[in-house]
């Protein structure tokens, strides 16, 4: 059990600020994992909760000591790195141990900690192993067994699945996912570009962008209710697209009159004084279908993508702005320089105002987030 928190910590090279006012309580037992684009500092602030990188301002405790000044090796943490970090000229079972003997643990007790780290990674096989003679996936697995066989009370992960192909990525993710299940008191922070990981992993994701918090939540409530426009872009892929217009009429709903000569009535609340309100609307690929009804955007189809699962329709691929796409089920042929029009539920769009969503904004109280389900069973 331990519980982490980060009161205003900061962390500059010279007069470089690369964080400040992070503020983030952890419990016992949660995955955490951190997002934000490249060189946010997410790399910097998991270090910095290991204690391989020095905290410039602030205080980071777990289970309610300072750490600020403690050495990585007292921290009661255990890092996974992307890189792997094995020792070329050991066998599986004594990189496993190395940290175990210098420890001063007894043979007995190294045996069976690395026994158990063996059989919870299927690498029961390959312990008489060295690490060349293992694939990628076999390798990271036994760095995450050298995190396992201390024992620790928090697991760091450092970008631990991006050296390994697609297929053994997935494989090595639903492993990570399981190990957490069997460790319910252990308590993860996870750094990841990969969307998917955080998704899937995460009990809260933090977004970390220009040198601070966008945003904390659980991973659907990052995707439903978005703080503002950088998050909404962020999570979710192919990216949430972003219409302008203005609010025409305000209310329980709001309907706004799109630049592009749409028009959109979306679920969320406005006030009078509202009217004339410039706002971005939101809405995802994957909310958009085609109508013959009222639509809130009608384009020519510049390019098709077939995945398989879903086809992408993309419009507007040569303007200077953003294309916009939309996400269909399932193939579709024919809609090459077709012009569609498209509409979403009221309750699948989303409001920017200034780059902030009008969700959240002052005196208004959300209720607990429930996520939209699409369908029972
Ligand atoms: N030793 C250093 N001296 C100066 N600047 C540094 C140093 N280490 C990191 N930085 C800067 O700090 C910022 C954050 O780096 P960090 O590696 O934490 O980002 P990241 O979000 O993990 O990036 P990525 O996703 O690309 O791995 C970057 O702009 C980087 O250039």
């Amino acid at each position: 059990m331990a519980d982490l928190k980060l009161a205003d910590i900061a962390k500059s090279y010279g007069d470089v600020n690369v964080l400040k006012n992070i503020d983030l309580d952890i419990s016992s037992g949660e995955f955490i994992v951190f997002v934000g684009p490249s060189g946010c500092g997410k790399s910097t602030l998991l270090r910095m909760i290991a204690g391989l990188e020095q905290i410039s301002g602030g205080t980071l405790d777990i289970d309610g000591q300072r750490m600020n000044d403690i050495p990585p090796s007292q921290r009661g943490i255990a890092m996974v790195f992307q890189s792997y970090a094995l020792y070329p000229h050991m066998t599986v079972r004594d990189n496993m141990a190395f940290a175990l003997k210098i420890a001063g643990k007894s043979r007995d007790e190294i045996r069976d900690a690395t026994d158990r780290a063996g059989k919870m990674l299927q690498l029961t096989p390959y312990l008489d192993r060295l690490p060349k003679a293992l694939s990628g996936g076999q390798r990271q697995r036994v760095a995450i067994g050298r995190a396992l066989v201390r024992d620790p009370k928090v697991y760091l992960f450092d970008e631990p699945l991006s050296n390994l192909d697609a297929a053994l990525r997935v494989a090595t993710r639903i492993e990570i996912a399981q190990l957490k299940e069997s460790m319910p008191d252990r308590t993860m922070v996870y750094v990841t570009h990969d969307q998917t990981e955080a998704m899937t992993l995460a009990d809260r994701i933090v977004v970390l962008a220009g040198g601070g918090i966008a945003q904390v939540g659980a991973p659907l409530e990052l995707y439903e209710r978005p703080i503002n426009e950088f998050v909404a872009g962020f999570i979710g892929s192919p990216a949430m697209n972003l219409l302008p217009g203005k609010v025409t009429a305000v209310g329980e709903e709001t309907t706004v009159a799109l630049a592009g000569g749409g028009e959109a009535r979306v679920a969320i609340p406005t006030r009078a004084g509202d009217e004339g309100m410039p706002v971005n609307l939101g809405v995802r690929p994957e909310d958009m279908f085609e109508t013959d009804g009222p639509a809130l955007f009608e384009g020519k189809v510049d390019l098709t993508e077939a995945l398989g699962e879903v086809t992408l329709l993309y419009f507007g691929t040569n303007a200077e702005t953003v294309p916009v796409i939309a996400k269909l089920p399932g193939i579709h042929a024919g809609y090459g320089g077709r012009t569609v029009r498209l509409a979403a539920k009221p309750e699948a769009m989303h409001l920017f105002h200034d780059g902030e969503s009008l969700l959240y904004r002052d005196g208004v109280e959300l209720p607990p987030y429930q996520p939209r389900v699409a369908s029972a069973g």
